[in-house]
């Protein structure tokens, strides 16, 4: 594809996603149009296993600039204070100051620390972020930035506007088979929730994504990209309908706790998903053929769709109760109504949630 721009538009300032197969070639003349000289300092943040692959070729793009490096060790564990208060001494030590980036080149969790350390650094310095994962389509727009708790996912955070995404899908050729699979949880979600036709493009496409065909895959995270978008603009800090990006993502992260993030973030979504779906199937929203459908198409990408009979329910329902969408204790959940069209539901009996965890012990 030839790339593509999006702007994201949000109430601090406008930003541009610049995505295509080859685009890290337009990344030096994209960082001068933002004003950044060769004075600026800017911090590259990777994992150990992208550095090997990525670090080296964007140094090379970037070689005009003052870069510094920093990586960390792959994997949900460096969303942590730790890993947070160990950049923020490196930054000092080497003098970085409130003109300096950072430059987040990762997946979603390089994303979301990277951002939170910037929105924090001298009280919020700039970002730059250059995903390398298929979910880090949805983790780079938007702005939420953030680290994990031992007692739960992603409970603490910032809303911090990154300054520009260049997403170049080239990089997308060495990702694991896991982590394809996982990135395209969180495309579906974007069908699920707020379109239909595309929903309907992925069920038709599942393989040609699954085998990363490039064309399909551009345009898949292009359309994730636009309604992601879409919502941030309406909502920026979550208020009303940014919610509905959280599909799934109930149940999910309370999984993703209870295995000590053995499932990922995109197969917890879609256990998460389907949980929902039949959630809202057994309240009445949906027929048993959309929820069929759900099924199905989750299945189609290969992702898991039931819960591993050893883990706890009540230790899950604990977890699960520390949702930030529930509000004074009330159960709050995103569930569909259609195909394509979610809505917020309060007031969900616990117990009709202990029900459904149990049946999916499959
Ligand atoms: N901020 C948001 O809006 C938002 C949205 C969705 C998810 N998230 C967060 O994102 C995180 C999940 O992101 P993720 O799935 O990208 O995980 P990740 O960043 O851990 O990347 C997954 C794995 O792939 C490796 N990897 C990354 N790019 C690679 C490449 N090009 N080639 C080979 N290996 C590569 C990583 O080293 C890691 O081992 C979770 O913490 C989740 O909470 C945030
Ligand atoms: O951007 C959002 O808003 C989302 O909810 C996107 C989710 O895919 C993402 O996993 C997010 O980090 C979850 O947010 P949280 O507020 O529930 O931690
Ligand atoms: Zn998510």
């Amino acid at each position: 594809m030839t790339s593509k721009r999006l702007k994201i538009e949000t109430r601090d300032h406008d930003y541009d996603l610049l995505i295509g197969t080859g685009v890290s070639n337009q990344f030096a003349s994209e960082l001068q149009s933002l004003g950044i000289t060769a004075k600026t300092k800017i911090l590259l943040i990777t994992d150990h296993h992208v550095a090997p692959y990525y670090l080296e070729p964007v140094k090379k793009v970037l070689s005009e600039f003052q870069l510094f490096e920093y990586i960390v060790q792959a994997g949900e564990s460096a969303k942590s204070l730790e890993q947070v208060d160990s950049i923020i001494t490196y930054m000092i030590q080497h003098g970085f100051d409130r003109t300096s980036y950072i430059l987040a080149l990762g997946g979603g969790v390089i994303g979301d620390l990277s951002g939170f350390v910037a929105s924090i650094y001298m009280r919020g310095i700039r970002f730059i972020q250059c995903p390398t994962t298929i979910l880090a389509h949805d983790s780079s727009i938007g702005g939420k930035v953030g680290i994990n708790h031992p007692l739960g996912k992603n409970l603490i955070g910032a809303f911090h506007q990154p300054s520009f995404i260049l997403y170049d899908t080239q990089f997308l050729k060495t990702l694991p088979a896991k982590e394809i699979r996982s990135g395209l949880a969180e495309v579906v979600k974007h069908g699920l929730i707020a379109d239909s036709s595309f929903t309907h493009w992925l069920n038709q496409h599942a393989e040609s994504l699954l085998n990363l065909d490039f064309e399909a895959l551009n345009e898949a995270l292009y359309q994730g990209s636009r309604i992601k978008a879409t919502i941030v603009k309406e909502d920026e800090k979550e208020q009303g309908i940014r919610a509905y990006l959280n599909f799934g993502h109930t149940l999910a992260h309370a999984i993703e706790t209870v295995s000590h993030y053995d499932y990922s973030h995109g197969e917890a979504v879609a256990i998460g998903m389907v949980f929902a779906t039949r959630l809202s199937e057994r309240i009445g929203y949906i027929s048993r053929k959309i929820e069929d459908y759900y099924l199905k198409l989750i299945e189609r990408f290969q992702l898991p769709t039931s819960i591993p009979k050893a883990y706890n329910t009540e230790e899950i329902l604990q977890i699960l109760m520390r949702d930030k969408k529930f509000k004074q204790s009330q159960i709050r959940m995103v569930l569909p109504i259609e195909i394509g069209k979610v809505m917020i539901v309060e007031g969900i009996e616990i117990d009709l949630l202990r029900k459904i965890i149990e049946e999916m012990k499959a």
